[in-house]
């Protein structure tokens, strides 16, 4: 496999940026880091290294921007916005090819991706001029109660590689449109699909220290000075719910707002009733999606016994179809892992199945490249003793569980620390409401494997975290609310 020449697969080169974008200035700093193409093992770029102190430098300039963006009228912050929208979907292709060179997804799926990502900042661009406010009957004659809503100030954001576009537009989309400020840390694996959102950014005309990138091998130290100055209102992160504790933490020091956007343990239920043909079509888009490495993906896979061996068979045959490869290759279905410790998380999650008695019904052949590559694999006969009951395997191991009653498998389902997503395949009408009404989880997919759109409130419950994003609820996260009481 040749080395990845990564500006020659560009329509426009310039969107390939390795500097860090500050207070709307392109910054070298005096350190680089490497990314690499986990497909390839190469490196495709080097990338500005900023300190905390360079962090910090950012946060000043994004307070003083804050306070002039926060005066512009909703509709012009809307035609910025819009005008950002429209040049992600015109440079959908070249910001694909960088997603998929740096993060490994196949090309098809990185163009879905531009498009979600791009598709917020549609959204919030709409919802930008319908920040209302209310009026409520004052307590005393002479007393008028408003309600204002107000942006929050600066907004700071760490997110994940599993997602290097749409899980910044998502944050900053609303953030923008609230008239807040953001700063934003890329994961040190995906920083250049950041910075070319930035260079679009820069040209829809997004005024200077509004929308900064600040790519840093320090995620500790940024994640410190992000909870510690004081200019910073607001923290928002996607990523593990290790990572999200110890931000909660250092958080609580500035009594600062968070939203946190955590891992999941997602069930995927087929009952006896279900469409199996359907239910299968379901799982692979669901288990498969970037390969298995996404918060929503199904974890447990659980099928009631009247069904079991069908299902188990027909999603073996049709994984069995699925091309491992180089995502930037034609046909390529199942991309790379991120990284070798993700493979390791996948290889010690089927050991352990298969040592405590699950049956392979299924290992792909990895193909023999200096990538990241790991062939999927399907277990039957998977228990709640089994580590991918309760941890995250975050790959293309897709454990299935055999169940009997609907209570059964509801406990089984609500038995996790974690309540991002759930699925279900049903037909019968009282057990879809009964069923989607008793997963503890912020989100339930019912005959469907994909659940993410804008339109919707995106979030979990219990240690998947706080707050939404998504929809005229995602918003809100970006406001504060201020009572003022009239005397007349
Ligand atoms: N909810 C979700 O979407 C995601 C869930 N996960 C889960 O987490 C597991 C591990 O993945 P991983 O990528 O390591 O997830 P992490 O939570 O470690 O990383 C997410 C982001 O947080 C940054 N980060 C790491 N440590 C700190 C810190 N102390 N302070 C501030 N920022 C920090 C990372 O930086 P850097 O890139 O430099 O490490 C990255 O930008 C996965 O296997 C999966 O189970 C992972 C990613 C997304
Ligand atoms: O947190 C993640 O893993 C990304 C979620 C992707 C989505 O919005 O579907």
């Amino acid at each position: 496999m040749s080395a990845t020449n990564l500006k020659t697969l560009l329509k426009d080169p310039s969107l390939l940026e390795t500097r860090a974008y500050i207070n709307g200035a392109w910054v070298e700093g005096s350190a680089t880091f490497d990314v690499d193409n986990p497909a390839r093992g190469d490196i495709i770029a080097q990338v500005t290294d900023l300190t905390r102190e360079e962090v910090a430098g950012a946060i000043d300039a994004a307070y003083v921007a804050q306070k002039d963006w926060a005066q512009w009228t909703g509709k012009e912050r809307a035609n910025v916005l819009r005008k950002w929208f429209d040049l992600m979907m015109a440079n959908q292709d070249d910001l694909a090819t960088i997603m998929t060179a740096e993060q490994g997804k196949p090309l098809a799926e990185a163009k879905g991706e531009v498009a979600y990502g791009a598709s917020f900042i549609e959204f919030f661009a709409e919802e930008a001029k319908r920040i209302y406010g209310e009026t409520i009957p004052g307590h005393m004659r002479d007393k008028r109660i408003m309600v204002m809503k107000q942006p929050i100030g600066v907004a700071a954001s760490i997110t994940p590689w599993n997602f290097p576009n749409a899980m910044i537009t998502r944050k900053a989309a609303p953030a923008l449109a609230a008239g807040c400020s953001f700063v934003g840390r890329p994961a040190s694996e995906t920083p250049l699909s950041a910075l070319a959102l930035a260079v679009l950014a820069e040209r829809a005309g997004i005024p200077a220290g509004v929308f900064n990138i600040l790519p840093s091998m320090d995620a500790p130290g940024v994640g410190k000075e992000f909870c510690e100055n004081q200019k910073v209102r607001k923290l928002t992160f996607t990523g593990s719910t290790n990572v999200g504790r110890i931000l909660l933490q250092q958080a609580a020091h500035n009594v600062m707002k968070c939203s946190m956007e955590l891992g999941g343990n997602a069930p995927f239920i087929v009952f006896d009733d279900a469409d199996v043909d359907a239910a299968v079509e379901g799982a692979i888009v669901c288990k498969f999606r970037n390969n298995g490495q996404t918060c929503v993906c199904a974890n447990r896979i659980y099928v009631q016994a009247g069904v079991y061996e069908e299902f188990s068979t027909k999603l073996a045959a049709r994984v069995s179809q699925m091309k491992v490869g180089d995502g930037l290759e034609e046909g390529t279905e199942l991309g790379p892992l991120i990284t070798p410790a993700a493979i390791k998380k996948v290889q010690d999650h089927v050991a352990d199945a298969t040592a405590k008695g699950a049956e392979v019904i299924y290992a792909g052949e990895t193909p023999q490249a200096p990538g990241n590559f790991l062939a999927p694999t399907i277990v039957k006969g998977a228990t709640r003793e089994m580590a991918v009951s309760t941890e995250e395997t975050f790959g293309p191991l897709a454990p299935i569980f055999k169940f009997e009653t609907e209570d059964e498998v509801i406990e089984l389902a609500n038995d996790t620390i974690f309540g991002l997503a759930s699925y279900f395949y049903a037909k019968d009408l009282s057990r879809v409401y009964k069923v989607a009404e008793a997963l503890e989880y912020g989100i339930v997919g019912v005959n469907t494997g994909i659940i993410s759109t804008e339109n919707a409130p995106f979030g979990g419950v219990k240690q998947s975290g706080l707050g939404r994003e998504g929809s005229h609820h995602g918003i809100e996260d970006y406001l504060e609310l201020k009572y003022v009481c009239l005397t007349v």
